[in-house]
């Protein structure tokens, strides 16, 4: 097989240099266009010092011409931008979208959590998620042409809840979310509510009171695993670290009083969803996932206990939000696209201390 000639849209950002990271390391694949907005024209190096090997290349206008000619084009733009970009790119050619324009299904969903319009939906790029009792996502990935990365925040939410729901464990009307999120979640663009002064030795919550725009995705998701519609309270908050993602996940048991599932049913069920899996570890019992654990890497790091007097399940996941919440998740699609291993040029060990 010939090389694979990859570009990347939106190159200057922080997903767009991750996705340049982890192309570094694939075995099949060389970089093609690097392009971007307002940094066309910039040394690649001064945007992104760490890239030592592409320090040289030079930042290209994100056009139709400089996207040609590849056999994959990674996007890595601003909601809204990449369906007009997508447009002009050959059926043939894989498209990956970082972006959240593809990633909802029900139209009424994106329009009530979104302000641009509604652009379809492209297969979901979460490999690992059940869908029902027996299927998982990966069976939609393979052979794509276009697929949509999911969020940092749902990739953790999701892989931490789905097993329970596809396993018929939870009450999809009581579910409860509280997730932290290192900073570079934001963007690389100037916010002044994530200046240093703001963000360091503080937390504090965001997009409060069910407003969050990847509730919608979360729920997706979650209802797909089990087939009930379900309805999630999330709540991300800021957390004083450039990367990484901590969901801290409770769900309400089904059944009455003398019916619940036991401590055994439910670790069952998350042995069973993450058996196989090479980026999601289930943690041996009695160990809690760290963000700094994953750093840099494609694991999921997941625990998940009973608490037997609140009759709830309390799932924990930890993930790079830039590597398996972005990056990471865009390159194992593409191998699953072309028909690569699927876990070919990704980390599985992270960076510590
Ligand atoms: N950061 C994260 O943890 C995650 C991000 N994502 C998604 O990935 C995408 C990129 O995010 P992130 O890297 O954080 O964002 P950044 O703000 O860091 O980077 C945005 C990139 O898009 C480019 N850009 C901006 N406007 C345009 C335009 N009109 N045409 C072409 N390029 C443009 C910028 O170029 P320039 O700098 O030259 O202006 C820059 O390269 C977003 O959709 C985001 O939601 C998804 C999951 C997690
Ligand atoms: C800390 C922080 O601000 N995080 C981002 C999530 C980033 C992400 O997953 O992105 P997209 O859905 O935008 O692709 C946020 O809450 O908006």
């Amino acid at each position: 097989m010939h090389m694979i000639r990859a570009a990347v849209a939106g190159a200057s950002g922080y997903a767009g240099g991750e996705i340049l990271r982890l192309l570094l390391a694939h075995p099949e694949v060389e970089i093609g266009a690097v392009t971007a907005a307002s940094s066309a024209g910039q040394r690649l190096g001064s945007l992104h010092p760490h890239l030592t090997p592409l320090a040289e290349r030079v930042v290209e206008e994100t056009t139709p011409e400089t996207l040609a000619g590849h056999d994959a084009v990674f996007l890595a733009l601003p909601h809204g931008h990449s369906a007009a970009v997508a447009e002009h790119l050959p059926d043939d050619v894989v498209v990956v979208d970082c972006g959240a324009d593809f990633r909802l299904r029900d139209e009424s969903a994106w329009t009530t959590f979104y302000d641009t319009p509604y652009a379809g939906s492209w297969a979901y790029g979460m490999p690992e998620l059940s869908v029902g009792a027996d299927g998982k996502q990966r069976e939609q990935l393979a052979g794509t042409r276009r697929v949509a990365v999911p969020g940092c925040y749902p990739t953790a939410v999701s892989l931490a809840l789905a097993p329970g729901f596809s396993a018929g464990l939870l009450d999809p009307e009581d579910v409860v979310v509280v997730a932290a999120s290192g900073t570079s979640g934001a963007g690389k663009s100037l916010k002044p509510h994530l200046l240093g002064a703001e963000v360091m030795g503080a937390m504090s919550p965001y997009g409060v009171g069910g407003v969050h725009r990847h509730t919608p995705e979360i729920e997706q998701n979650l209802t797909g695993a089990g087939g009930d519609q379900v309805t999630v309270s999330f709540t991300p908050t800021l957390a004083p670290m450039p990367r990484g993602i901590l969901a801290t996940c409770t769900a309400r048991l089904r059944g009455g009083d003398d019916q619940r599932p036991t401590a055994a049913d439910v670790r069952a069920a998350w042995e069973k969803a993450c058996a196989d899996e090479p980026f999601v570890h289930l943690l041996p019992e009695g160990q809690w996932p760290s963000t700094g654990s994953v750093l840099g890497s494609n694991s999921v790091h997941l625990q998940v206990a009973l608490d037997q007097r609140a009759g709830r399940v309390v799932a924990v996941a930890a993930v790079d939000n830039l590597t398996k919440g972005t990056a990471g998740a865009a390159v194992q699609c593409l191998n699953l696209a072309l028909g690569l291993p699927e876990t070919t040029g990704l980390p599985v060990a992270g960076v510590a201390p």
